[in-house]
């Protein structure tokens, strides 16, 4: 389904709501099959995470996990420690792209028994479940966060624990520090000092608690660009976030300040509110690794607005349901727009003209549908294979109408 966005014109004052972060439900589902005694409010509607869902419950063999990346490592992961299960995880043609062999080998050093069944170091894999006795293991950790996620979330359940060594600079931290905080409110007890993480063994049971998860930034990210490129005084209210949020990109709220968005907080929600009009003079200058999800997002808000960009820390984005920098960067030249890539970091031009009526392709990556979806406010476009979606935030389209965008 293509959908095609028509000259639109936001509605004054509006409301809308986003269902939990798809990372924090994620880690949850998982803790809940581990603690039954946690119970989820909030929790995200997201494809990735009803699939999570799905694999934790079921009794069978085969798992697919399609696109679902942390998902697919955090599995991964679990099914490992799971005594007696023979199970085999798959995925979409990318997913079996995306690598997992720092997890793997890892996870071998721990004891367990994980084979590839294609290609070495990527999807799909055969686990045999076993309990795993060894604690101590060391790997790289600037590729991706979710293999030290991954670990972390069943270290509590091995047999002495876990004492995790961070190799290299670390990507994506706030992923990590998201995870031993979900640990700790539970009642895990953690510690990371330097580059070690360790986490105490044999917690057979925690408290009965609900946990209730935040609403999920990265598709507030949307509205944040919506909103920067609306008239002075357009506002939006959604819900429910918090100004001291779990997720790293909850740093939303400051970048969007220099595009003349500002944030406020109200007990159960946040306004965002168009105040003052970008200068045009301004060159936005930004390290996103530990924020690598709303990358395109703020690329194609600098393009709209005419600003000049300039993103680094982008390493991480060449892996996951695309190569996100070369998506963008055909994408963006469609519009009309100068990029430079390389295997880290994206610039656009500041340029004044954006070509009408461009078809821009979605490689089904969800957040390359929804970050061009607000340039409907500047030119009319088309948004291909637009249910993609679905992955992080299945009623996108609705929300999106509903503050008066005009879709065919
Ligand atoms: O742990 C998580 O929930 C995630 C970690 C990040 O991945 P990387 O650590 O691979 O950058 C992020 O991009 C992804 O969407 C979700
Ligand atoms: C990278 C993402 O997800 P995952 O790695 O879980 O597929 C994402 O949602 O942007």
């Amino acid at each position: 389904m293509d959908i095609s966005i028509q000259k639109s014109k936001l509605h004054n004052r509006q409301e809308i709501q986003i269902t939990g972060s798809k990372s924090e439900s994620n880690r949850l589902l998982l803790l809940q099959a581990l603690f039954p005694q946690i119970s989820i409010n909030n929790i995200s509607n997201s494809d990735d995470s009803v699939l999570m869902q799905k694999a934790l419950e079921s009794k069978e063999q085969l798992i697919d996990i399609h696109h679902a990346g942390t998902a697919m490592r955090f599995l991964t992961a679990y099914f490992s420690t799971q005594q007696g299960r023979d199970t085999i995880i798959t995925g979409s043609t990318r997913m079996k792209e995306r690598p997992i062999k720092i997890l793997v080998d890892a996870l071998e050093t721990l004891g367990a028994d994980i084979t590839y069944l294609e290609n070495d170091g990527f999807p799909p894999l055969q686990i045999k479940g076993k309990t795993l006795t060894a604690f101590k293991v060391a790997l790289e950790a600037n590729v991706s966060s979710q293999y030290i996620s991954a670990l972390l979330l069943i270290a509590s359940k091995l047999q002495n624990g876990l004492e995790l060594t961070l190799i290299g600079k670390i990507t994506s931290v706030p992923y990590i520090n998201m995870t031993l905080s979900l640990l700790n409110n539970i009642g895990i007890t953690t510690s990371f000092e330097g580059n070690t993480i360790i986490v105490k063994p044999n917690v057979t049971e925690v408290k009965a608690q609900t946990v209730t998860v935040e609403s999920d930034w990265s598709s507030a990210s949307y509205f944040y660009s919506i909103i920067a490129l609306s008239d002075i005084g357009t506002e939006i209210t959604i819900s429910s976030y918090k100004e001291k949020s779990l997720q790293g990109d909850s740093v939303l709220s400051d970048i969007y300040e220099k595009f003349g968005v500002y944030t406020s907080f109200e007990a159960e929600s946040m306004t965002l509110k168009k105040t003052a009009n970008c200068d045009l003079n301004l060159s936005i200058d930004l390290d996103l690794k530990n924020a690598p999800d709303i990358a395109q997002t703020v690329a194609v808000t600098a393009f709209g607005l005419g600003v000049e960009c300039t993103m680094v820390g982008l390493h991480t984005l060449k892996i996951k349901e695309t190569d996100r920098l070369v998506a963008l960067k055909t994408e963006l030249e469609k519009l009309g727009a100068e990029v430079l890539i390389t295997n880290q970091s994206l610039y656009v031009k500041a340029s004044t003209k954006i070509n009408t009526d461009v078809k821009i392709a979605t490689y089904n990556d969800h957040r390359m549908a929804m970050a061009f979806a607000p340039l409907g406010l500047k030119v009319p476009l088309v948004i291909e294979n637009a249910d993609v979606v679905s992955k992080s935030y299945p009623q996108f389209w609705e929300d999106f109408k509903a503050i008066g965008f005009n879709l065919k």
